[in-house]
């Protein structure tokens, strides 16, 4: 991993091989995270994937290394999550940087109006799972989407189940419906052909994530895409004291060299920060309210309305301008007490270097 390299005609230190090996693209290192190295860390750090963190600590995997990194990751850059690269000394594994991700899935922390839970980083895809017999909900979907959309991941709808249900194709372009170009797949997960439908998304070097409630089919959706059967699915670790304990496993290998990640945090998502991905759902809200004659109007009975218009003339279902007011105002709730939180850290951190002033070692 550490050799090294000059140009012979700038005398810079070069690309190491290490950088541009298929193993590492296999594990979805890509130009953007390339782009972040500067010299010396081509040359005297080595680049891994977080597969799995637990107390423990986290499992991590590069193009010839892999291993158990420390618990706390002390890099510069924050805590690691699952699907992050990091930085490490060769040697030891010790992580030195956090890259900067291209995506980020997080949620609120639960029984907390303030902290900020890491989910996932670096997934291009996020399969939202809802079954076609009972659990097709459009507000659920759309919680979901937004956080997609917000996260800088690309959302695919997969209705499972499809083989319950009489009229499933129905709910295709109901699913459609909920946002501009959004993709829609119907099948039934326990059936093989299901996985050659969602290839297009699992390919070499690809990350995906599955949301949806209990029960639609997440696990057996898992099963069929990585070939395993559903037992096999947790794994037997050592633990801190060399105990075997079965965990189950967060990124799963898939046949057509993709990632699929399944953390018990992604389960139950809320909204955090998701104001954007909300604006990218309801893009058709948007742009109606921005036809409204006032730009504060609030779309209830104000003169010159072009939302309440949308809804006489019967274009806007009334029922999604509900959900949208319901997710905008947990997603302001959130995105407020967040922002209070940092806020204070931010007073505090004043008073830190007010404190350290005159410090000799001070930075
Ligand atoms: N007929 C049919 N059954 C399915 C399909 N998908 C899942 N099932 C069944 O539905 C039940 C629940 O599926 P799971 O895969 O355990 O659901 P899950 O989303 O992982 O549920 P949690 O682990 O609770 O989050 C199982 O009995 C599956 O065999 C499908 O497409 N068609
Ligand atoms: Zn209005």
């Amino acid at each position: 991993m550490t050799g090294e390299g000059t140009d012979a005609a700038t005398g810079e230190p070069v690309l190491h091989l290490a950088y541009a090996t298929p193993d590492l693209a296999a594990l979805g290192w890509r130009p953007h995270f390339t782009a972040q190295l500067d010299a010396e860390e081509y040359t005297a750090r080595a680049p891994v994937r977080v597969l799995t963190i637990n107390r423990s600590g986290l499992t991590v995997r590069g193009a010839e290394l892999h291993g158990h990194a420390p618990p706390v990751p002390d890099a510069r850059g924050g805590p690691a999550t699952v699907g992050d690269w990091l930085l490490v000394d060769p040697e030891t594994l010790r992580p030195v940087r956090l890259l900067e991700r291209f995506s980020l899935i997080a949620r609120r922390a639960p029984g907390s109006d303030r902290e900020r839970q890491l989910i996932a980083a670096n997934i291009d895809t996020l399969f939202i799972a809802t079954s076609c017999n009972q659990d097709f909900n459009p507000a659920r979907l759309e919680r979901y989407l937004a956080l997609a959309r917000g996260a800088g991941v690309t959302p695919v709808i997969v209705l499972t189940k499809a083989d319950l249900s009489d009229d499933a194709q129905a709910l295709v372009p109901e699913a459609e419906a909920l946002s501009p170009g959004l993709i829609v797949e119907i099948l039934d997960a326990r059936d093989r052909t299901a996985a050659q439908r969602l290839a297009p998304w699992c390919g070499k070097g690809q990350t995906v994530g599955i949301v949806g409630s209990s029960g639609v089919g997440k696990s057996t959706l898992i099963a069929t895409l990585t070939g395993e059967a559903l037992a096999t699915q947790g794994i037997r670790e050592d633990d801190a004291r060399g105990r075997h304990t079965t965990t189950r496993r967060q990124l799963h290998r898939l046949p057509g060299g993709g990632w699929l990640l399944d953390t018990p945090g992604m389960r139950e998502l809320q909204l955090t920060d998701a104001a954007e991905g909300l604006a990218e759902v309801f893009a058709d809200i948007a742009e109606l309210a921005a036809a409204c004659r006032f730009r504060d109007c609030r779309h209830r009975t104000e003169p010159g309305c072009a939302v309440q218009a949308a809804i006489g003339d019967g274009t806007l279902d009334p029922a999604r301008l509900a959900r949208w007011r319901k997710l905008a105002a947990e997603d302001s709730h959130n995105s407020a007490s967040l922002a209070e939180r940092r806020a204070r850290d931010k007073q505090f951190g004043k008073m830190v270097k007010r404190v350290t002033k005159g410090k000799p070692n001070r930075r």
